[in-house]
């Protein structure tokens, strides 16, 4: 299995944010997580698309950027301008899910679906071929430091499921990420569930040695049994 980590920059040291992405990287993280939210969809406010074109040019790593905004599109076109590689957003924000999928894909990202703790696998019925990401919430979204909810478990079971399914009848493969509360001693099981992509941010950001968690996050990945 081809485990992927990602860092959530939302607990980085923002006055640094060049340097922490460089530094994440040489640690061994695959992907940049890039947590965007509006204080409207969620009460919270980040950051936006200026401050994803300043860091593209610190890291060849896929930027990863969750949209946690209401409306999608406009913002979505934005950040595929400004670099970013994988846009996901949340179904039940977007006026038309097919369309949001479809304009991500054509301005050249790949494309994903953001499932809350209390939204829908169903979202995903007519869709799955435009969708190149499922990205399950195991905290409810807007901050980060956040305990992971463990009946997360069961719908990353639930995806997997649907990916696996999809995959033998078509042959694309569909990741599937997660992201909240994601710790050297969750992800193994967090994997063992189905999960190929791992977002942590107060894990990696909150120690001093990024490298020593990216390593032991690896080593346990390694003991999974998938
Ligand atoms: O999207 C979010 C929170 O809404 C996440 O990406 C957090 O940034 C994850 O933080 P940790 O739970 O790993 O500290």
């Amino acid at each position: 299995m081809n485990y992927r980590i990602a860092p959530s920059i939302l607990s980085a040291d923002f006055a640094r944010l060049g340097e922490e992405i460089r530094d994440v990287v040489a640690a061994g993280a695959d992907i940049i997580h890039f947590d965007v939210m509006d204080n409207h969809y969620v009460p919270n406010l980040t950051i936006g698309p200026m401050v994803c074109e300043a860091i593209r040019p610190h890291t060849s790593a896929p930027i990863d950027v969750h949209l946690m905004v209401k409306p999608v599109d406009a913002l979505a076109a934005m950040f595929a301008k400004a670099g970013a590689d994988i846009i996901t957003f949340h179904p039940e924000a977007s006026e038309h899910v097919d369309r949001t999928l479809g304009l991500i894909r054509d301005a050249g990202c790949k494309a994903g679906l953001v499932f809350n703790p209390a939204t829908s696998l169903s979202y995903l019925d007519h869709v799955m071929d435009k969708v190149d990401m499922i990205l399950i919430m195991s905290v409810n979204p807007g901050f980060g430091g956040q305990s992971f909810i463990p009946e997360a478990l069961n719908k990353i079971r639930a995806a997997r499921e649907r990916i696996d399914a999809y995959t033998a009848r078509t042959g694309r493969e569909i990741w599937l990420e997660v992201d909240g509360g994601v710790k050297v001693d969750n992800i193994r099981e967090i994997a063992e569930a189905g999960a190929d992509t791992f977002v942590a941010g107060s894990a990696i950001y909150g120690k001093p040695d990024y490298k020593a968690v990216i390593d032991a996050m690896r080593a346990e990945l390694a003991k999974a049994g998938r």
